[in-house]
């Protein structure tokens, strides 16, 4: 299986059945003030000649799409705005968004927190240390989890939920995990989540829109969202053309809102190419998941992206997964299957495919592919 390693009962072949188990490797620490200067970089690190980045890909100009006039209501703006959507969704799976309504002053505040969380000495950030089979904390790198193909950067992942019951969970993990002294970091992450889970919510009605579904469909399904959101570092690398901050995949979430910083470094594959997505500190990024795909039948496409490092400035972007309430069932609506669009994959739970891509697959650009293969298998 693609989970590097990590040993499973699975019968889906691994994808590099070469690569090293992870018990026959010395340990290795991620420590990016001392990696971040070194002209060689360990071999764990290197990703495959099939994969080694192309770190100045050619830029892709995409339309920015503008939501002012769908949030204040205007119906024929919400009309323009779902078939921009649904064109980009059709195409490659995303697309950029301007006049989202998210305070500008919570977003520099946001990369800000973000700036002091990374620069923190490692004993520190370490007191949210991920554990081994947790989905949350900080992972630097993912030494402990693979052994090979290992990402060029730093994680903080902590998850978000819109129920009721739960409208400080964000706040009550930096409290619990890092102590009092981050209780505004807890509060400010706490806002920032509960504004994407609100943009999240409005893009849902325009993709219930241009799907030709009601507007109410998708909002309604996630609005008891139970998410993720994750900081990302990507340090500096004196070989930027051998390895990846974040390797080729699709999200096996179902939406993804991206802030990148000003630096740039992601790229999405279109047409057959990589090419750069420029930073604007103005627009979200937002891309097709893996669980949209599946929803919308296979309408809308899960969009392959990664994200590059370069050798002169270190990077960061704050990503908000969108995922739905874990024991709720991943079906399409009716209107989008027939017997010419016959099911692209059976009945799921966000649960199970969060379980295949943290236990059993390392999430790449064949996840849903795969996923579907085990359903069948274990049923
Ligand atoms: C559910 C998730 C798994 C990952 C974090 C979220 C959504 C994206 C996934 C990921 C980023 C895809 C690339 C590989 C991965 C291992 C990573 O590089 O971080 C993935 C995340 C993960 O499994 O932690
Ligand atoms: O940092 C980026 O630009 C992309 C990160 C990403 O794709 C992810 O975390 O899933
Ligand atoms: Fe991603």
């Amino acid at each position: 299986m693609a989970l590097d390693c990590i040993k499973t009962n699975l019968s889906i072949p691994h994808h590099n059945p070469k690569e090293e188990r992870k018990d026959e490797q010395k340990p290795l620490v991620f420590d990016a003030r001392v990696l971040s200067h070194q002209s060689s970089i360990p071999q764990q690190f290197i990703w495959p000649d099939t994969e080694k980045p192309k770190v100045n890909a050619p830029e892709l100009l995409v339309p920015l799409i503008d939501l002012g006039g769908f949030l204040s209501g205007d119906p024929v703006a919400a009309m323009e705005a779902s078939k921009l959507v649904g064109e980009a969704c059709q195409k490659h799976g995303f697309f950029l968004v301007v006049n989202h309504g998210v305070d500008e002053k919570l977003i520099a505040d946001a990369h800000r927190y973000m700036d002091s969380f990374f620069e923190l000495p490692l004993s520190e950030k370490q007191k949210a240390q991920r554990k081994i089979g947790e989905h949350w904390g900080y992972a630097s790198s993912f030494t402990g989890r693979f052994c090979s193909k290992l990402p060029w950067k730093e994680t903080l992942s902590f998850r978000y939920s819109a129920d009721k019951n739960s409208v400080k969970l964000v706040q009550d993990y930096f409290l619990n995990t890092m102590g009092d002294n981050y209780a505004e970091f807890g509060k400010l992450y706490q806002r920032y989540c509960e504004c994407m889970s609100t943009l999240s919510l409005g893009i849902m009605e325009l993709l219930g829109i241009s799907l030709g579904v009601s507007k109410a469909h998708f909002r309604e399904f996630f609005e008891d969202n139970d998410s993720i959101m994750r900081l990302n570092y990507y340090p500096t690398c004196q070989k930027p053309d051998l390895t990846l901050g974040t390797g080729p995949h699709c999200d096996p979430t179902s939406l993804t809102i991206l802030h990148q910083d000003q630096v740039g470094g992601l790229q999405v594959f279109v047409d057959d190419e990589w090419r750069s997505i420029n930073p604007n500190s103005k627009a979200f990024v937002v891309n097709i998941g893996d669980t949209f795909m599946a929803l919308s039948n296979g309408k809308y496409k899960s969009c392959l992206h990664r994200a590059v490092v370069n050798s002169v400035a270190q990077r960061k972007s704050l990503a908000f997964f969108l995922c739905p309430k874990s024991d709720k069932m991943v079906t399409p609506p009716t209107e989008l299957v027939d017997s010419c669009n016959p099911r692209i994959c059976p009945d799921f739970t966000w649960a199970m495919l969060l379980e295949f891509t943290q236990k059993h697959y390392r999430a790449d650009m064949k996840t849903l592919e795969m996923f579907k293969k085990w359903l069948q298998q274990t049923n």
